[in-house]
């Protein structure tokens, strides 16, 4: 049969479409057109044709017309299933404002169903809709809100025209129901308020660059480094504890770095190393003739030194008592003398202690002053050592081995057995400890990695210790032959030296237990064992 591109009047009979001609002829039936002209898409014509249903008396010539255009013009199932998917509303409009496709989010959104909407005519349903402008314009809109009275709802989109071989077919329109883009609209502020909330905690815990010196992953460090932070901007004394080795004075520095006086002098000084009766004039200077063999002219002490900047008394607790109470002096009126000097100067520095000393125990033992104590320790800066923050001691490694071969152009790593000695080692040095060994393992090490050879030998009582064994290295070969010959021997132990009983214990042939006597080198130690036990 002929089909020409001529407009058909078309209907349902029996659950079949039917398409008449104009003068009320059958053309076709749905199923010819289907099945004969593949170009048709089932689903589509059979919904715009159901809704025709009903219409009354399907020959007097009142049925919507479906053109044959429409047919070939709207069908491709494969992109409107894709369509279908997307939670956007599609709207497809012919010229005729006839609705050819919706997808599966109209019936959604709008509650129309989509077989009920295909075939209607948008200029009867929204009479003021975009879709229509847009085809009479030929123009794209822009993104538009508008009234959807038939469905009560307001919608935002955007419609297109859409041409084929330059000539204008129809719209397509994309659109939602804006009651739900507010929604999701403040579901995304709220989530861009949150992720801005988690953005703004990380920033505050982030440390200053003035602390990067300080490696440091471990949270309870990174506590007390959040708050040396803060304790860094004003000018109060600091009393920073922690065994020694763990980073007091490179958190001192870090300190002063923060503080408004970096830039200034940071002057150390080690109350343990120098002795009581020079203690006082290293500090506070001299005046000439102050005593015995001064120098003609005196000498600036380092709180002098110092001025404008910091000054880091390391080892407060080894000061001896009367030591103490000159520097609480210090610390409560804010001025000094010199020794032998008569002149009063004005203390410019911040002061920043450090013990590793228990001076709780040594005010019970009245060796440490309480006054000075409760003066320092307002925010004790408790520094854990290197076994409470083993989680640091692989960057630290990494750090110090960077150090130690800076312009070499070599990167040095550990192996992963020395990692797992690193992590089983108490280290009552502490950081200092670590680099030590490692600057020990960088002169001995062969290659590019320090292996558990090339550390210090009081380090490797530390083995690797799996089951009963100790093992020295991952390496498997070699652990495999170590437990290969404790076996062996264990065996020959068992049966007395019996060579055929210790290979069926072991289930290995007379060549092979052989074989492995002379690689191990037992045959001496079976031989001679066997000897005695006869
Ligand atoms: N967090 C760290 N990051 C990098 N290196 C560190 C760190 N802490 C300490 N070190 C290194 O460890 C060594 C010891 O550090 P520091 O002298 O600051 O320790 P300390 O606690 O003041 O020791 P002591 O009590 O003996 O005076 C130094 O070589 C230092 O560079």
């Amino acid at each position: 049969m002929a089909v020409s591109r001529t407009d058909y009047s078309v209907s349902v009979e029996y659950e079949d479409m039917i398409v008449w001609s104009e003068s009320s002829d059958i053309i076709f039936s749905y199923q010819y057109l289907y099945e004969n002209i593949k170009c048709v898409s089932k689903k589509l014509c059979y919904n715009a044709l159901k809704d025709h249903r009903g219409d009354g008396n399907q020959m007097n010539g009142k049925y919507n017309t479906i053109t044959m255009d429409f047919i070939n013009k709207w069908d491709n199932n494969f992109l409107l299933d894709i369509l279908d998917d997307i939670s956007d509303i599609v709207m497809i409009n012919d010229l005729e404002t006839r609705i050819v496709y919706v997808n599966k989010a109209y019936e959604k959104i709008l509650g129309v169903p989509q077989k009920k909407a295909i075939g209607k005519k948008l200029s009867d349903i929204e009479p003021n809709a975009t879709a229509i402008k847009v085809m009479n314009r030929g123009i794209a809109s822009h993104y538009i809100v508008e009234e959807l009275k038939s469905v009560g709802i307001s919608a935002v989109g955007v419609s297109f025209p859409i041409f084929k071989e330059g000539i204008l077919m129809g719209a397509v329109s994309i659109f939602n129901d804006l009651t739900q883009l507010n929604a999701l609209s403040e579901e995304l502020h709220r989530t861009q308020e949150i992720s801005k909330y988690y953005q703004d905690q990380l920033e505050k815990r982030k440390l200053s660059p003035s602390f990067s010196e300080y490696v440091c992953t471990n949270e309870k460090t990174r506590e007390v480094l959040f708050l040396a932070s803060k304790v860094a901007k004003t000018d109060s004394t600091i009393l920073i504890r922690g065994e020694s080795g763990v980073g007091k004075e490179v958190l001192a520095r870090a300190i002063c770095r923060e503080s408004k006086r970096s830039g200034m002098p940071f002057i150390k000084v080690n109350c343990a190393s120098i002795p009581e009766n020079l203690l006082e004039s290293e500090l506070f200077g001299y005046d000439e003739g102050a005593f015995t063999g001064a120098r003609k002219g005196g000498k600036m002490g380092k709180f002098e030194l110092a001025k404008g900047g910091t000054i880091f008394l390391d080892e407060i607790g080894d000061m001896t008592f009367n030591m103490q109470a000159k520097i609480l002096r210090v610390i409560q009126e804010k001025e000094f003398e010199r020794v032998g000097g008569t002149k009063t100067l004005p203390l410019d520095v911040r002061i920043i202690t450090a013990t590793n000393r228990d001076l709780e125990s040594m005010i019970a033992d009245g060796t440490f002053r309480s006054d000075l104590y409760y003066r320092l320790n307002v925010i004790p800066l408790n520094l854990p050592s290197l076994r409470e923050r083993k989680d640091d001691i692989i960057p630290l490694s990494r750090t110090i081995l960077e150090n130690l071969n800076k312009g070499c152009g070599e990167s040095v790593t550990i192996s992963p057995e020395v990692a797992i000695l690193f992590q089983k080692y108490d280290w009552p040095g502490n950081i200092r400890e670590l680099g030590n060994v490692l600057e020990h393992g960088n002169i001995v090490r062969t290659g590019d990695r320090i292996e558990i050879k090339d550390l210090p030998k009081y380090l490797l009582p530390y083995k690797l210790d799996i089951g009963n064994e100790s093992f020295e290295t991952f390496d498997l070969k070699t652990n495999v032959e170590i437990l290969e010959k404790g076996l062996i021997k264990e065996s020959l132990k068992r049966n007395s030296f019996n060579k055929s009983k210790a290979m069926d214990e072991l289930g290995i042939s007379r060549r092979n237990f052989y074989e492995k006597l002379a690689r191990y080198d037992l045959v001496d130690f079976c031989d001679e064992n066997s000897k005695t036990v006869k």
